[in-house]
């Protein structure tokens, strides 16, 4: 059995030595001084020692740059199990040493050991929803400051009038006097129950979960308490143990939405951070979201279509780095998203996947509720092989939101 996590990085430098650059750190960030040891001592030490796996040069990227592929495998031993202390050897003080970007971490089987992975994943949300054969479709509540309960219940019942699935928060909706979390979580759920009288569609609403990182456990026991059936979660603002201590606690019982806010802080940089797949895929399935969201390659905010699909297999792939985890987390392309880019959606995303939209729901000329209809009629003449085109002919709030939007071509 592996009894190492192995990290990959992106190094850039005009001159230097990769073989050496790798040599000092696969040492650096393990036994700190190796050739100054004395014989005795190497001995001992040899176990905590990391070693370099693999080194690939390349003269230049993209933009003429000469950079290496190095690989890096880090002794279980030297860490306790926890993503917080596997991040901090892999790249802790090495992120701001030079121009270097880390690309993935594989983990060892007694690493994901420790780790229980989602507790729902896409399996679970949907044997909550009764829903199998098709795209889950999310819609995200807007407009939501300095709003009161009834406005926001109003809200909420328009959202699921428009036979959405799942109901989010904005993520900029914090605790409040206005809609405090438990208040907030009965209304809506009214909402929904009156919504469903209509539609026959049950609907998961996803209440943010926010305040101080020792108040969210008692927050969350709370919204579940008033019936919140899933949760919202800004996970990088928090850290992902926080999110791992959240969702292997056997009293939260809903799934729970990790949210991409301040992402943009650590994957877009050419020369440093953290790569998407691995900040918004791997690690957030490990850490145990059920549901992630991130920019789609085609809506307001965007991220390259390699990118987004390197999370996609992270969050679903059945044969990576996640040990005895096979829950799988739903990909959620996210911003900017409207009817009109439901096909390229499921052609790049399959059946497995969220479209999720605010704008795009809210915005409908035809109102809230038909931005709900727009979608889910866009959703079934995609998979019954009809053109959006085709359908808004027979579907008044498709051809609306076609109207407005456009079609992707
Ligand atoms: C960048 S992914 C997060 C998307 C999000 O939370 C959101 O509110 C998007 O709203 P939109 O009106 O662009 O659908």
């Amino acid at each position: 059995m592996k009894d190492h996590c192995v990290a990959t990085y992106r190094l850039f430098d005009d001159r230097a030595d990769f073989h050496k650059k790798a040599e000092g750190i696969a040492v650096g960030l393990t036994v700190g001084s190796w050739t100054e040891l004395p014989e005795a001592r190497k001995a001992e030490m040899s176990k905590h020692l990391g070693k370099v796996i693999s080194i690939e040069e390349h003269p230049s990227d993209v933009l003429g740059e000469r950079y290496a592929d190095i690989a890096i495998a880090y002794p279980d031993i030297n860490f306790s199990p926890d993503i917080p202390a596997l991040l901090v050897t892999a790249f802790g003080k090495l992120s701001m040493d030079g121009r270097i970007k880390l690309l993935d971490i594989d983990f060892s089987d007694a690493f994901t050991a420790s780790f229980q992975g989602p507790k729902y994943g896409i399996d679970g949300v949907r044997e909550l929803l009764g829903v199998h054969d098709r795209p889950l479709l999310m819609s995200i509540f807007k407009s939501v400051i300095g709003h009161d309960l009834a406005a926001l219940k109003e809200q909420f019942y328009q959202q699921a009038l428009g036979g959405v699935d799942l109901i989010k928060d904005d993520e900029i909706l914090f605790e409040n006097p206005l809609t405090p979390i438990d208040m907030r979580v009965r209304a809506c759920m009214e909402a929904a129950a009156r919504a469903e009288q209509v539609t026959g569609k049950k609907l998961l609403y996803a209440v943010n979960l926010t305040g101080s990182t020792f108040s969210l456990r008692e927050q969350a026991l709370r919204a579940i308490e008033a019936g919140a059936n899933a949760l919202l979660f800004n996970v990088l603002s928090y850290g992902y143990d926080v999110l791992h201590g959240l969702s292997q606690d056997p009293d939260i019982t809903v799934p729970i939405a990790a949210h991409p806010a301040l992402a943009g802080a650590y994957y877009p940089a050419r020369e440093h951070g953290i790569a998407a797949p691995l900040l918004l895929g791997k690690l957030m399935r490990l850490a145990g979201a059920d549901l992630v969201l991130f920019p789609s390659p085609y809506g307001s905010v965007t991220m390259p279509k390699e990118e987004t699909q390197g999370i996609r297999h992270a969050l679903t792939s059945v044969n990576n780095s996640f040990g005895a985890i096979h829950k799988r987390s739903f990909p959620v392309p996210s911003a900017g998203i409207h009817p009109g880019l439901v096909p390229f959606i499921i052609q790049d995303f399959g059946n497995d996947v969220v479209v999720n939209a605010g704008g795009g729901i809210h915005g409908h000329p035809m109102g809230t509720a038909s931005g709900g209809h727009a979608f889910v009629d866009a959703i079934d003449a995609i998979l019954k092989g009809d053109t959006l085109e085709a359908r808004a002919a027979i579907s008044e709030p498709l051809a609306a939101a076609i109207g407005l939007w456009g079609v992707k071509k």
